[in-house]
C-alpha cells in the first residue's frame, strides 16, 4: 500500500490477516526515489497479490475506490492540478508500482470518497452558478481514509457501531483538517477544493481572507506562484514560528522561551478549537471528539490546549498526555465527552478498502 503525503511517502506491506509485514517510510516527498524504496521492498518479502494506492482527490468523477487502470490513470493526470502538492507525488508512485508490479491489480482509494454525501449546503461555496459549474468550484473534503479508519476504530472503542455516532474527528498531521460525523457518515468538513482550506496546519496557512489573496494579487503584484507557493508550504506553524512546521519542536522551543513558537501553537488550537466548534454545529450531540494524525495521536500538550478552550461542548483538559500506540480514551473515565486518539491508520484503511474492492470482484 503505498502513501503518498505531500511531505512524506510511506510504503506498506501487508498480510492476508491485516499485519504489518514490512514497511518504508520517508521524510522526503516521494519522487524518483519511489522505484528505488519500492524496489527494495518488493525484494524483501514475497511478491505481494495486489497494489494500493492513497490519492487525495478524486475529483467530480472518481467518487468511490476504484481499479486503477489506463483510463483513471489518464483521468488522474487531469484532476493533479486540483492537489498539486498531493496528487503529482502519488502519480510517480502509481506508475512506479505499475511498472514493476504488471501482473497484479492496482487500486486507487481516494480521500475524497469518504465525504461524497455531503450535502448541497455542506459542499457548495456561495458564488455565482457560472463558477460553479463552469470550473466546478466546490467543497470535496480530504483525509478520508484517515477518517474511515478511525471511525472504525472509535467505535470498536466505545462499544458502539459506526452508524450509531455523532463525532467530531480532527486529522492534525502535515495536513489538518476536522470533520462532523452523523450516524456514521460525513456531513461536514474543513477543507474544500483543495487541501489548503480550513485549519492552520505544518506548513499550509488554512483558510485566509480571500480578500487578502487578491489584494496581494491585484495591489501589491505579488506572483500567483508566489503566493501558492508561500501558503502551501511556508505557511502555518512553520510560516508563524519561523523555525519549525513540527509541534514537538514548538513546544519545546515555547518552554525555552521562544515567543514565536508560542504564538504558532496558540493560532494553531484556537483554530482547531473553531473548526471543532464549527463541525459541532452539523451534530444534535457529541458523543466523542477523536483525534488522529501524527500530531493527534503524539502531541498531548496541543490535544490539552484544545479540550481545555471547548468546555462550552463538555470537553475538559485534564487529558491523559499519552502518546498513541493504540486506540485510547484519554479523558477522565465518566466524561460528559470523551476523548479519543487513534492512531494514524492511512496504510490500514488502504489495505482494507483494497482487499474489499477486489473481493467485490
Ligand atoms: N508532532 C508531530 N509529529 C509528527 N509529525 C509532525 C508533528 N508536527 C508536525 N508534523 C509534521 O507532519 C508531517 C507528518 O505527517 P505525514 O502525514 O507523515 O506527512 P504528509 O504531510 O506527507 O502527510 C511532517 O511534515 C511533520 O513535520
Ligand atoms: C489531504 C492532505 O492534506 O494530506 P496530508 O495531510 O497527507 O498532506
Ligand atoms: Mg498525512
Amino acid at each position: 500500500m503505498a502513501d503518498a503525503g505531500s511531505s512524506s511517502l510511506r510504503l506498506t506491506v501487508f498480510g492476508d490477516g491485516g499485519h504489518v509485514l514490512n514497511e518504508h517510510h520517508s521524510e522526503s516527498p516521494p519522487s524518483k526515489g519511489a522505484t528505488q524504496a519500492l524496489r527494495q521492498l518488493l525484494k524483501e518479502g514475497p511478491p505481494p497479490a495486489a497494489a494500493g494506492h492513497r490519492i487525495v482527490h478524486g475529483g467530480p468523477e472518481l467518487r468511490s475506490h476504484t481499479l486503477l487502470d489506463d483510463a483513471v490513470r489518464a483521468r488522474l493526470t487531469q484532476l493533479a492540478d486540483l492537489a498539486p502538492s498531493h496528487v503529482p507525488q502519488a502519480l510517480t508512485v502509481v506508475d512506479a508500482a505499475r511498472d514493476l508490479l504488471p501482473g497484479v491489480p492496482h487500486v486507487a482509494c481516494f480521500d475524497t470518497v469518504f465525504h461524497s454525501g455531503l450535502t448541497a449546503a455542506a459542499k457548495e461555496y456561495a458564488v455565482p452558478a457560472d463558477w460553479r459549474h463552469t470550473y466546478g468550484l466546490r467543497r470535496y473534503g480530504f483525509h478520508g481514509l484517515s477518517y474511515a479508519w478511525a471511525l472504525a476504530r472509535t467505535a470498536e472503542l466505545l462499544g458502539r457501531r459506526p452508524e450509531q455516532l455523532h463525532l467530531v474527528m480532527v486529522h492534525l498531521g502535515g495536513g489538518c483538517s476536522a470533520c462532523a460525523v452523523r450516524d456514521g457518515r460525513s456531513v461536514d468538513t474543513t477543507m474544500g477544493f483543495t487541501p489548503l482550506e480550513g485549519l492552520v496546519m505544518s506548513r499550509r496557512s488554512g483558510s485566509i481572507d480571500p480578500g487578502a489573496l487578491t489584494w496581494l494579487l491585484t495591489r501589491k503584484n505579488l506572483p500567483a506562484n508566489e503566493i501558492e507557493d508561500v501558503l502551501n508550504r511556508r505557511s502555518g506553524l512553520l510560516g508563524l514560528s519561523g523555525t519549525s512546521g513540527d509541534t514537538r519542536d514548538l513546544v519545546r522551543s515555547r518552554t525555552a522561551g521562544d515567543e514565536r513558537a508560542a504564538l504558532a501553537l496558540d493560532v494553531f488550537t484556537h483554530q482547531c478549537r473553531r473548526g471543532i466548534a464549527g463541525m459541532a454545529a452539523s451534530l444534535s450531540r457529541l458523543d466523542a471528539l477523536v483525534f488522529t494524525g501524527e500530531i493527534g495521536e503524539d502531541q498531548p500538550e496541543v490535544r490539552e490546549e484544545v479540550c481545555a478552550g471547548l468546555s462550552v461542548f463538555g470537553l475538559t483538559g485534564g487529558l491523559r498526555p499519552l502518546v498513541a500506540e493504540r486506540p485510547e480514551i484519554v479523558s477522565e473515565p465518566g466524561a460528559r465527552v470523551p476523548v479519543v486518539v487513534i492512531p494514524t491508520g492511512e496504510a490500514q484503511q488502504i489495505n482494507v478498502e483494497t482487499r474489499a474492492l477486489l473481493d467485490r470482484g
